[in-house]
């Protein structure tokens, strides 16, 4: 019998570390322009580290708000590279890490934290460089009885992040890639950067291209007086 709500799940694939290092230089606003700008972590998660990308394959965990049990299992569980992707249904009234977990977190190879809910000790957050997202702070400490679930399907924010997703995170937020997709939207990022680039070359030698505008303009009805 399934225990809904209180279980702990066998993530069946995750992305592998060759193609997760493909994106090492990849811009969060490239992937979104190729997910047609439809998914985010929100504005809700700020980061709370000091420099460096948040980069992994997602080891999720859906937890009882202000209820951390879970997650201290996700981290004995996590493999070298996981990223830590914790629904705590957005509540900030009690932290769900603080310093000791992120100790462990860095001590296993773990790439970072996406917390939909608060965190705590955070200097020690803040001013290190282990990439971490989060709701809020607060000193308040995290209850440690459950219920949750690990590698199960959760969702920041309407993006729904899926066990073996991709996540990037950057000064712009944080993005799920599924994991299927990934292949596909690293050559339109590809692209994305190659047109940028070109872009960035016509504005340099005066040639850039802004017909678009007015074109736009007209065809949208604009009265311009
Ligand atoms: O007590 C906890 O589980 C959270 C915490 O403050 C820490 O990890 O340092
Ligand atoms: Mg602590």
């Amino acid at each position: 019998m399934e225990t809904l709500g209180f279980r702990i799940l066998t993530r069946e694939s995750k992305v592998s570390p060759a193609m997760v290092q493909k994106f090492e230089n990849v811009v969060t606003p490239h992937v979104s322009d190729n997910m047609n700008r439809m998914f985010s972590g929100g504005s809700g998660l700020s980061a709370y580290y000091q420099k460096g990308k948040l980069l992994g394959a997602a080891l999720t965990i859906k937890t009882r708000p202000g209820d951390n049990l879970m997650v201290h299992k996700a981290i004995d569980l996590a493999e070298h590279g996981d990223v830590l992707v914790v629904d705590a249904g957005g509540d900030t009234t009690n932290a769900i890490v603080g310093e000791i977990m992120l100790e462990l977190s860095k001590k296993k190879g773990i790439s970072g934290f996406v917390i939909n809910g608060a965190i705590r000790d955070s200097a020690a957050f803040r001013n290190g460089d282990f990439p971490v997202y989060a709701k809020g702070v607060t000193h308040r400490g995290p209850y440690k009885d459950g219920p949750g679930e690990i590698n199960v399907p959760v969702s920041i924010d309407g993006m729904v992040i899926h066990p073996g997703d991709l996540i990037l995170g950057d000064e712009d937020g944080v993005v799920a890639i599924p994991q299927a997709l990934t292949a596909d939207i690293l050559d339109q990022v590809k692209s994305q950067e190659k047109k940028e680039w070109e872009t960035f070359q016509a504005i340099e030698n005066g040639s850039v291209d802004r017909s678009w505008i007015d074109a736009t303009l007209k065809n949208k009805g604009c009265e311009w007086k």
